[in-house]
């Protein structure tokens, strides 16, 4: 495994004046955090706690009050860093009166795709957001979720070997944010290191290996998922079939054990989420045989973009 982290961020600070008051406002004071190359990193916060204001530094989009960024060994404010790396904003926008495979062309030829090269990686791209069927349509009659998508796309499309994701599901119904899902999945499987923050945990559990919470611009606790969420003492017991007469064995010997605690016990249950995914996917099997059905279905919205305006 490589030793050099994908993301070394040390005692950043970054302090915005405010209009209407003499004191700066310290959006984000004295975090530190490490991404190792193939990790998946979610950073968690309320809405306003700094996590956006992090990812911009790290990208070189804002100098630090304090501390310094690091991208693969690089600082993120020399222009080179950015190389490597693929962003997904919070609100991606796009030239409306491109279709979506003449926006990724746009970008691959931004970051030095030419020729056989860009267009495989269109294709490619197109296929991996599956958006092969709708890469001739205009971007402006695009769904939210086939904007985060197509965003996730531009975002590849020069293969990084880090992309950040600031918050990149906002906004999308729980089908498309499965999908965004499965892309990230993806992605870590691939080794790419992912930086994503988000405010929607249920989501962050689900792809994250690693977790750090930012409270008021503070990195208040991080570390592996897995420990930071296990409860040391106690053990989980999910049995299938068992007969009444085993569950009652079962709680005897437990109660016989010495300083062992009987807890609970019943019928495990899912997530909503994953119930309505369930039946959307039921219903989609019983209507549509495409397997395009979820993207049809979804109400064009307008695109927050300004015309002529673009993602930097
Ligand atoms: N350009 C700016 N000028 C002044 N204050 C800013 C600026 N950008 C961010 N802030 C302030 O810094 C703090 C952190 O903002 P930031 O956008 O980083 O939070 P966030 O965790 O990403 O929030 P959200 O979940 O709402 O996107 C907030 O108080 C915000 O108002």
């Amino acid at each position: 495994m490589e030793d050099t982290p994908a993301v070394q961020i040390n005692h950043l600070v970054k302090e915005f004046a405010s209009p209407f008051r003499k004191s700066k406002v310290r959006a984000v004071d004295d975090v530190s955090l490490t991404i190792m190359p193939g990790e998946v990193y979610g950073l968690i916060g309320p809405n306003g706690s700094g996590k956006s204001t992090t990812m911009k530094a790290l990208l070189g989009l804002l100098s630090p009050t304090a501390g310094s960024c690091y991208v693969f060994g690089q600082n993120s404010m020399r222009t080179d860093s950015r190389q490597e790396i693929g962003f997904l904003p919070e609100n991606p926008y796009f030239y409306k009166h491109l279709s979506g495979e003449e926006t990724l062309k746009f970008y691959g030829k931004l970051c030095g795709l030419r020729g056989k090269l860009l267009k495989e990686r269109v294709d490619e791209m197109m296929d991996l957001v599956s958006l092969t069927d709708a890469r001739k349509r205009r971007i402006g009659g695009y769904s939210k979720g086939m904007l985060q998508r197509i965003g996730l796309a531009q975002a590849l499309i020069h293969d990084p070997r880090l992309v950040i994701l600031d918050e990149p599901t906002a906004g999308v119904d729980p089908v498309g944010s499965r999908q965004i899902r499965d892309l990230i999945v993806n992605l870590k499987e691939r080794g790419v290191t992912v930086f994503l923050c988000s405010h929607l945990l249920e989501q962050v559990q689900e792809v994250c290996d690693h977790v750090g919470i930012i409270f008021k611009g503070k990195l208040v606790k991080q570390g592996r998922l897995e420990d930071l969420i296990a409860i040391e003492d106690q053990t989980e017991i999910v049995v299938r079939n068992a007969t009444p007469r085993a569950l009652a064995r079962l709680r005897a010997v437990i109660a016989d054990s010495e300083n062992a605690e009987f807890i609970r016990m019943g019928k495990p249950r899912t997530t909503l989420e994953r119930l309505f995914l369930e039946e959307a996917r039921l219903s989609d099997e019983e209507s549509e045989p495409s397997s395009d059905a979820a993207v049809s279905v979804e109400e064009p919205v307008e695109s927050t973009s300004k015309e002529g305006e673009q993602d930097a």
